[in-house]
């Protein structure tokens, strides 16, 4: 457990930790001393010589002020310790988290994350205050004192040591029955999670269909599972504890009649059996809490067991000696990549040059592989052979912060934070004073939106920029790209159709940016396919062909067919006239 929390929370928060944990441990030890003490003082005092005693009340005393010194020394580094887990923790696993491939975050993946860092988290925050402190009362504590009592008589620390090794074996089992039930419901849980999370992004498609209702029985099932589970876990779990609980008692009741028949035989003194009888009945107490610490501790041994998880999940390694790009010039070489180890290749054998400068157009049907360049451009992904190379540097030699430096991507689903529009654009440069902002809004068409919204810059766009349509949105993200003031930048067209304006925009604004960056867009509109200086035409993960347009369209072979299809389509939806009876 104390290695699974040390390593959960980093060398930085590791020694605070092991000391409040060595602290308190020592203090629960301590007490089992105190306790111990009350026997020769109680046997003094309650026997034939009651002023023999004074010493044994002095230690007493003694050791009663040093442990509440002590006590409350712990309390205090408990607390301190306590408030900086959650800290540390969270920390440690956003630190991480940015480090991931972008494959990691699956569906399933994000609520399980979610859970974690919420459940899991605070889970693991009360180990220090409230989970371990007890449980070191009930373990340390009758320990020191039945070891001590082998020094006033061996017989009952005998007895008391018997019922000690009973009561951990069924310790044992009761924990291991929690955290068997515990972990089956932290998987349901987990699923539960991410159905909730699905539901409520789907909506506007259920409701589209009509199937808000019937569209919940996934999310029904998991709910379904994760409560069988709650009481899968209790059934498991209450059974152990009860049991535990009575093992306390009936261990308490053989120990009285141990001391009861000595004391009757005459082998004992009344006054030592008194004594020793009071100690076990103050051990008793926090004994009986044992197992519910117990259950606690192993909840949150669970806990910390999927925190390390995720902080063990492997990271893209970054270069021990960063290489910075000769220039802006974009290269893939021979690329083979596929989203899993084991899926068929979605890129096979990529390559093309973009110089800088100049605007290259990713063509192809759906599915192509488009979309995927440019995130292995961006290192989202890794590749699985060959290299993506930036100004003749491979991006895993180039380093993390430099790259992002390099490259800006306005994406095709424009993911806006809940916060007003200027913050929005501010991500990509925190710094940028108001005339930034007006220069770029100039540049993308953002400034015709500021105009028209009442509150401006200051407009709060709502969770994902739900409250600005999705031509204002892809200004944004224009405007954001170009604040960044990247010298590579990728434009991903919305394949969704697009008002006039906003159409004619994006190839005015990829022609314009291609002036002074090497601008790779994904471009579905023909438009900016013939505005483009040379075109990579992409089909099921290989380049079928590359060129300049004029020359491909010459060359009258799959990029000329795939132009006049789409011609075709978009003629045909410009001049149909509406049939008349
Ligand atoms: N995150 C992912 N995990 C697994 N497979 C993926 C993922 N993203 C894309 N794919 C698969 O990779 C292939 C290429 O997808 P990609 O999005 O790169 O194509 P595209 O040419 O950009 O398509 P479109 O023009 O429709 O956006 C597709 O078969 C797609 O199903």
């Amino acid at each position: 457990m104390i290695r699974e929390l040390l390593r959960a929370m980093g060398p930085r928060y590791a020694r605070p930790m092991t000391m409040s944990l060595a602290l308190t441990s020592f203090v629960s030890a301590f007490q089992g001393v105190l306790f111990a003490l009350l026997v020769p003082v109680l046997s003094r005092f309650l026997g034939p010589e009651p002023e023999t005693a004074r010493p044994w009340v002095l230690a007493l005393v003694a050791a009663t002020v040093l442990y509440a010194v002590l006590r409350s020394a712990s309390l205090h580094l408990n607390f301190r310790v306590g408030g900086s887990v959650s800290r540390a923790l969270h920390h440690r696993i956003g630190d991480h988290v940015v480090r991931l491939p972008l494959g990691w975050f699956t569906g399933a993946r994000l609520g399980e994350l979610n859970r974690i860092v919420t459940d899991g988290v605070s889970r693991t925050t009360g180990l220090p205050v409230h989970t371990y402190p007890p449980l070191a009362d009930a373990v340390l504590t009758p320990v020191v004192a039945v070891a001590a009592l082998f020094l006033f008589d061996w017989r009952i620390a005998l007895a008391c040591a018997a019922c000690l090794v009973v009561l951990w074996m069924v310790f044992t089992l009761s924990n291991e029955a929690v955290a068997r039930g515990d972990a089956a419901r932290d998987a349901v849980a987990d699923q539960a999670a991410d159905r909730v999370l699905e539901y409520a992004r789907s909506q506007s498609v259920l409701r589209a269909f009509g199937r808000a209702e019937s569209g919940r029985t996934g999310l029904d099932r998991s709910l379904v599972a994760e409560h069988g589970a709650v009481r899968s876990m209790l059934w498991k779990a209450i059974p152990a504890l009860v049991a535990y609980s009575f093992t306390v008692r009936l261990a308490l009741t053989l120990i009285l009649v141990c001391a009861l028949y000595l004391a009757v035989g005459g082998t004992l003194d009344g006054a030592t059996a008194v004594a020793l009888l009071v100690l076990v009945v103050r051990f008793v107490h926090p004994l009986s809490g044992a197992a519910e610490s117990g259950a606690a501790l192993r909840m949150a041994v669970n806990g910390l067991g999927r925190i390390n998880a995720v902080l063990d999940a492997p990271v893209l390694p970054e270069p021990t000696d960063p290489v910075p790009p000769r220039d802006a010039s974009v290269e893939f070489d021979d690329v083979r990549f596929s989203y899993a180890p084991d899926a068929d290749p979605v890129l096979d054998g990529v390559s093309f040059r973009a110089e800088p400068g100049t605007l290259t157009a990713l063509v192809g049907p759906s599915g192509a592989g488009k979309t995927t360049v440019s995130r292995l451009l961006a290192r989202f992904h890794d590749v699985d052979g060959g290299a993506v190379r930036i100004g003749g540097v491979d991006v895993r030699e180039i380093g993390g912060e430099e790259l992002s430096r390099h490259v800006a991507i306005v994406f095709q689903d424009v993911y806006l934070f809940d916060a007003t529009i200027a913050d929005n654009l501010r991500i990509a440069a925190p710094e940028a004073t108001t005339e930034d902002l007006d220069r770029v809004a100039a540049r993308s068409g953002l400034d015709r939106v500021i105009a028209e919204l009442p509150d401006g810059w200051d407009t709060r766009v709502g969770e994902g920029g739900t409250s600005l349509s999705g031509g204002q949105r892809q200004r944004v993200s224009i405007a954001r790209a170009l604040l960044k003031d990247a010298p590579i930048v990728v434009l991903d067209e919305a394949s969704a159709a697009l008002d006039a304006e906003n159409e004619a925009l994006l190839t005015e604004t990829a022609v314009d940016l291609a002036r002074e960056r090497t601008v790779l867009v994904i471009a579905h509109r023909p438009a900016t396919v013939a505005a483009a200086d040379r075109i990579v035409f992409l089909d099921g993960g290989r380049v079928a062909e590359q060129g300049a347009p004029a020359e491909l369209l010459a060359a009258n072979g799959r990029h000329a067919a795939y132009v006049r299809a789409r011609e075709r389509a978009l003629g045909w939806r410009l001049t149909a006239d509406p049939v008349r009876p």
